[in-house]
């Protein structure tokens, strides 16, 4: 932070925060271009010039819509700087990210990042070296994007207690579903199309495999239930097994298909508290608010005790959208380092014990290819009564080598609703179990 002697007499005035962007990617090109074009308001709402003093690239060759001159291929010495007080990290990645903002934090430096794969992984650390040198930690774009959702459960509700999380948070995964089930567009040309617009992760199995998903709802649940949670707790499934048919069959049911994140606090009947965390691809009715998010939007439902039910929604992915959460993190930051203030510090003190997928009450939607021959129904039937496994639903289609069975289940432990498929697929009458998904957002 550069300071001059105010002329008036008023003391040292602060004119400049140092700023240091590492990642000129989808996120970073965006966040230097509206350092720019919003300077003079930027510096009005923080007191203080944003001063961009380097960007941290790994190809200099390439050209790029800012000063040549502010160009490095040298992140770690650019973070060591002193003149720079904050470090804005869009790099992505585990290493070497995980280090230079670790050097950056113990240096007094603080640092927005929107990594949700590095603080899935390491916030205790990060939060850790935070904590100790008085920096401060930002990362509102990390989950869901342009979407406020950590700043309301870190803040907003901070004084409440939060029931559950529940959403989409992968805008990829849901622009790749949303276009299946509109158009019955191909999978894989829906997923380039994801990463030209810059939805997709460097590596867009992150997205199609849920890990993307799981490190938000890692995140999320930390936040949410005072917990640290890491991606390994969160139980996840992608959506690369979802076909236009399984979208097409859901319609059947006036469901469509989602990738939800979902954070609950589980209550057993003795009283005892655990978290549970996971990521799967459900059907959930076309009546649910979250059935209409479509494209890369996101949407983020918050239940707590006393605030009742919040609806979170809007763009979740992309450069521009992306940025707007990172600068509204720099300002923060910023505005403590010019006035002194701090940033929300990591809440870990309920350290509940994080609940197995297999322990959750959970419905599942399956579908099979079976023998067209009088009494299967009732030999299905019975595999799930054996697992008192109530059906909500079963409809039969077609017949002869075309006929299937779709079978609803109410709610009952997954653990028993997962034996019940593998029962399926053991028997000689079920010729192939064609599909199996879960089912939310229903009452019953
Ligand atoms: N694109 C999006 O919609 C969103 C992205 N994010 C996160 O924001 C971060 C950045 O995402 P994108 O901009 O989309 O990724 P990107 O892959 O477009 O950009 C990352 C940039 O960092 C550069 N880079 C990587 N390692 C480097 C190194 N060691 N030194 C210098 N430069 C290096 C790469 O060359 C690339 O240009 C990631 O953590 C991502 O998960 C978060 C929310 C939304
Ligand atoms: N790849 C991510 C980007 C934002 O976090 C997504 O698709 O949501
Ligand atoms: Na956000």
């Amino acid at each position: 932070m550069s300071q001059t002697q105010d002329p008036a007499g008023g003391g040292i005035q602060t004119r400049s925060i140092g700023v240091a962007v590492l990642g000129m990617g989808n996120v970073g090109t965006e966040v230097v271009r509206i350092l720019e074009e919003s300077a003079d308001d930027l510096r009005a709402r923080v007191g203080a010039r944003l001063q961009l003093r380097g960007v941290a690239v790994r190809d200099l060759a390439k050209p790029r819509q800012v000063d040549a001159s502010l160009l490095t291929d040298d992140p770690a010495a650019l973070v060591a700087r002193d003149d720079v007080d904050i470090v804005v990290e869009l790099m992505g990645g585990i290493d070497p990210a995980r280090t230079l903002i670790r050097h950056a934090l113990e240096n007094g430096k603080s640092v927005v990042t929107a990594n949700k794969a590095l603080l899935a992984e390491y916030t205790g650390e990060l939060a850790t070296a935070a904590a100790q040198s008085r920096a401060d930690l930002y990362f509102e774009a990390a989950v869901a994007g342009a979407i406020p959702v950590i700043r309301p459960l870190t803040q907003s509700l901070a004084g409440d207690t939060v029931e559950r999380v529940a959403g989409i948070v992968n805008g990829t995964t849901n622009f790749i579903l949303s276009a299946m089930d509109a158009d019955g567009d191909d999978y894989d040309v829906v997923l380039k199309e994801a990463g030209r617009l810059g939805y997709a992760e460097a590596d867009p199995t992150a997205d199609v495999e849920g890990f993307d998903a799981a490190s938000k709802a890692a995140i999320l649940a930390s936040i949410a239930f005072h917990t640290r949670v890491t991606a390994a707790d969160v139980h996840r499934e992608g959506i690369t097994s979802v076909t236009s048919a399984d979208l097409l069959a859901a319609r059947k049911f006036d469901c469509t298909i989602k990738l939800l994140s979902i954070c609950e606090r589980v209550r057993d009947t003795d009283g005892t508290q655990r978290v549970s965390a996971r990521v799967y691809p459900a059907l959930i009715p076309l009546s649910h608010p979250l059935a209409t998010v479509g494209g890369a939007f996101n949407a983020v439902v918050v239940e707590a005790q006393n605030a009742g039910r919040l609806m979170f929604y809007g763009q979740g992915a992309g450069g521009a959208p992306t940025a707007s959460a990172v600068l509204g993190d720099l300002v923060m930051a910023a505005r403590n380092k010019v006035h002194g203030g701090r940033g929300p510090l990591e809440s870990t003190y309920a350290k509940l014990p994080i609940a197995s997928i297999d322990d959750v009450p959970t419905r599942y939607y399956v579908s099979m290819r079976v023998a067209d021959r009088p009494g299967v129904l009732a030999q299905i039937a019975s595999e799930f009564s054996k697992r008192s496994v109530s059906l909500a639903a079963v409809r039969q289609e077609g017949a002869g080598d075309d006929a299937r069975l779709i079978v609803v289940t109410h709610r009952a432990p997954d653990r028993a609703q997962s034996e019940c498929v593998a029962a399926l697929e053991d028997m000689d009458e079920v010729l192939k179990v064609s599909s199996v998904l879960r089912l939310e957002g229903t009452d019953d």
